[in-house]
Order: structure tokens, then sequence, then C-alpha cells
């Protein structure tokens, strides 16, 4: 079977993550959270409170243990959960939007995907981090479905939150990732649309490894 890059983008909440991991899974390919890598720049930032980007970039040791799963070691210190918390997440579009921070990540990334076997979700996978990809989804689900499966998943990890708030912190990131000046979230020309709305994490798996199939034949 021939080695494949594959590259899933799409909006907040839309899946990408559990299935990339189960693809990765099942074609035995590496997982690559680009979403992971955004955050933990910005826990520094909040860290360090400093708008110079260019200095945080330099100052940065971000390493991403790829070995089952992804964690992701922000100078020497294993931020994987951290990350997850609510204040980065308010921020993490707005660092996200910065060109040294873009500009630093994006050659991490293809350095990462430079063997290729690897399936990588984010916002400009397809766009801009690995344009020759083999294989492009773009996911998407209606915001509804994304508010509500948040709110499931905070449920069963004890975690508050309603679903009007968790709604419009959906549509508050899409818009902010959809409409920046640097590489905004956008379908790649070439990339396949999928809409799981209404479709099981199952369902999505086996329609994103068939296409993975025949592009590794
Ligand atoms: N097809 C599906 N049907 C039902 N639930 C799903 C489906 N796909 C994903 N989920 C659930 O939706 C939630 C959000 O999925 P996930 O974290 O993979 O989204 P994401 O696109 O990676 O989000 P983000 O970009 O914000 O990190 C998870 O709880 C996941 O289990
Ligand atoms: N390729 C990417 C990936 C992510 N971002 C930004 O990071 C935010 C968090 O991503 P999650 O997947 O963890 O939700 C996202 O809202 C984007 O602002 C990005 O710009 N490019």
């Amino acid at each position: 079977m021939k080695k494949i890059n594959i590259a899933i983008d799409g909006p907040a909440a839309a899946g990408k993550s559990t299935i990339a991991k189960l693809v990765a899974q099942k074609f035995n390919m590496i997982y690559v959270d680009t979403g992971a890598m955004y955050r933990a720049i910005t826990l520094y930032y909040i860290e360090q409170e400093t708008e110079d980007f260019d200095r945080l970039v330099k100052e940065i040791d971000l390493k991403i243990v790829l070995d089952n799963g992804q964690r992701v070691i922000l100078n020497g210190e294993d931020v994987s959960e951290r990350i997850r918390q609510n204040d980065v997440t308010q921020k993490v579009s707005y660092v996200a939007s910065k060109e040294p921070v873009r500009t630093f990540l994006v050659n991490e990334q293809q350095k990462l995907a430079n063997e290729k076997n690897v399936v990588m979700d984010g916002r400009d996978v397809g766009t801009t981090v690995l344009p020759d990809a083999e294989l492009k989804i773009y996911m998407i689900a209606s915001v509804e479905e994304r508010a509500l499966r948040r709110l499931k998943d905070n449920e069963l990890r004890g975690i508050e939150s309603d679903l009007e708030s968790l709604k419009l912190d959906i549509e508050r990131r899409d818009q902010y990732d959809m409409n920046r000046e640097i590489s905004p979230l956008v379908k790649a020309e070439d990339a396949i649309s999928i809409d799981t709305t209404g479709l099981t994490i199952e369902e999505v798996t086996n329609k994103i490894s068939e296409l993975a199939k025949s592009k590794m034949n």
C-alpha cells in the first residue's frame, strides 16, 4: 500500500479529531492535532502577558509526542489537559491569527508530515500545511449538532456548560477563523465535503476510510 497524507479541516467541534484519530488507528498512521499546537502557544501567551509574538515563538520549546495519541510538552511540562481549559479556548483564535505564530507552526507541522503517513486535522491543513495531501476532507455539521455533541462531551467529563453558550462560543470561533487575514478557514478546492450532521462516528469513519483506501492503492 502506498503511503499517503490525509488532511481533515473544518469548523469547531465538527468531529475532526475524533474521526482523524480513528482513521489513523485503522491504517496505522500518525495522528497530528494542529489545534493543540495553537493552544499550547496560547497558553504561553497567557502566562507571559505580552503582545510580542516574535519573542513568544523564539522562546517557546514545543514538543509533540506522537506515540499512542498526542501529548503536548511546553517548555518541559506536559500541558495536554491544561490547553483544553476555557481561558485558552477563549484566546486561541486571536493568537492563531498572528503571522509569527502561523509561520512557526506551519513549519513544525510540515516537518511532522515530511515522511507521509499522517492524518492531520485543523483549519488550514489542506490549503496551507499540506497542499499536496493525497486526501483532503472538509468536515462540517450544523451548529446545533456541534453544540449538542460538546454538551454531551462536557457532561461525560464532569464539566458544567449550557447549550446556548456553547453555540455562541462555536459561532464566535468559526467567524474569527474564517475571517482572519492569514490562512483563513476555507475549504480547499480539491477537498471533499462531508456533512456529519445526523451521521454516527462509525459512519463517518467508514466513509473516510473508503476514500483513503482508494488513494492508497
Ligand atoms: N459523527 C459524529 N456523531 C456524533 N458525535 C460525534 C461525531 N463526530 C464527533 N462527535 C463527538 O463530537 C464531539 C466533538 O468532536 P471533536 O472534538 O472530534 O471535534 P473537532 O472538530 O476536533 O473540534 P475542535 O476543532 O473544536 O477541536 C466529541 O464529543 C465527539 O465524540
Ligand atoms: N490548523 C489550525 C488549527 C487550529 N487553529 C486555531 O486553533 C483553534 C483551536 O483549534 P481546536 O481544533 O483545538 O479547536 C482554532 O479555533 C483556530 O483558531 C488554526 O488556526 N489552524
